[in-house]
């Protein structure tokens, strides 16, 4: 699989060009990004972990589920040390599952305690189109259970793993998760009891935060020892689709900041 890697003193990105997937974020040696130990890298299928990106649409609401841009070769645009720009344009195959042109450019940019993923949407066609999407990001824990998020606390969602509208309890998320949580900008974690750091994530341009843990349900590319060691907290666009007009663009994006 065609990677590349930014690097700094305390960091390292790995970026693949199958799915324009960043598959890795270690920081002092720490996975801040959860990569599965049973992730396909072939570049026939979609990889479990690190940030999948979704596009042209969130799960199902086309085919195939999260869009087509997980599953495409991007191109590498340049890079430093430090941030890489890489470029996925309609083709063939996208044309035939959604016939709009289109260009998505994804940024990532390294600092010393900040990692930011940028996705601008471009409609390249001369003709308007509609589209939702995520910055799927996985990220590493000791235990989902016992993440205490307490900026949802009392928030009331509806999880459609268990069918039931539930009330985030400060101290700990619910398990199993499936949630779309409309206008939540900011979610601040601590991914494990012995962390050195909190983790921080900005996001922008979505409507929704979707968080997902599905504990036993787990799909079979999540190896039942690991199946706690991940939480999605994901940058979506899924409820107020985004029109864009010829020659308009829209920017999603996540801003992950370590701090102790
Ligand atoms: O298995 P995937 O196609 O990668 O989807 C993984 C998950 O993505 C999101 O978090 C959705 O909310 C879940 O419902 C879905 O199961």
């Amino acid at each position: 699989m065609s990677t590349i890697t930014l690097s700094n003193r305390h960091n390292s990105v790995d970026i693949s060009l199958y799915g324009g997937h960043v598959l890795s974020w270690h920081h002092n040696n720490q996975p801040i990004f959860w990569l599965s130990e049973l992730a396909d890298l072939s570049g026939e299928t979609a990889i479990r972990g690190g940030v999948p990106i979704c596009f042209p649409w969130f799960a199902e609401q086309g085919s195939p589920k999260h869009g087509f841009a997980r599953t495409e070769m991007w191109q590498l645009i340049r890079h430093t040390e430090t941030e890489a720009l890489l470029e996925l344009k309609h083709n063939q195959r996208t044309l035939e599952i959604w016939p709009n042109r289109f260009r998505i450019a994804l940024t990532v940019m390294l600092s010393d305690d900040t990692l930011l993923l940028s996705l601008v949407f471009d409609n390249t066609d001369s003709k308007s189109w509609q589209f939702g999407g995520a910055l799927h990001s996985y990220f590493s824990c000791d235990n989902a259970r016992a993440i205490n998020v307490a900026s949802l606390d009392g928030l009331m969602f509806h999880n459609s793993l268990t069918g039931l509208e539930q009330q985030f309890n400060g101290c700990q998320l619910p398990n199993p998760i499936d949630a779309i949580v409309p206008s939540v900008n900011k979610i601040q974690f601590l991914p494990s009891i012995a962390a050195s750091h909190t983790v921080t994530i900005d996001q922008d341009g979505n409507d929704s935060c979707v968080i997902w843990n599905p504990a036993n349900n787990h799909p079979t590319d999540v190896s039942k020892k690991q199946q706690w060691q991940f939480i999605c907290f994901e940058s979506a666009i899924v409820n107020n689709l985004i029109t864009l007009q010829p020659r308009q663009q829209h920017q999603l994006s996540q801003r992950i900041s370590l701090s102790k």
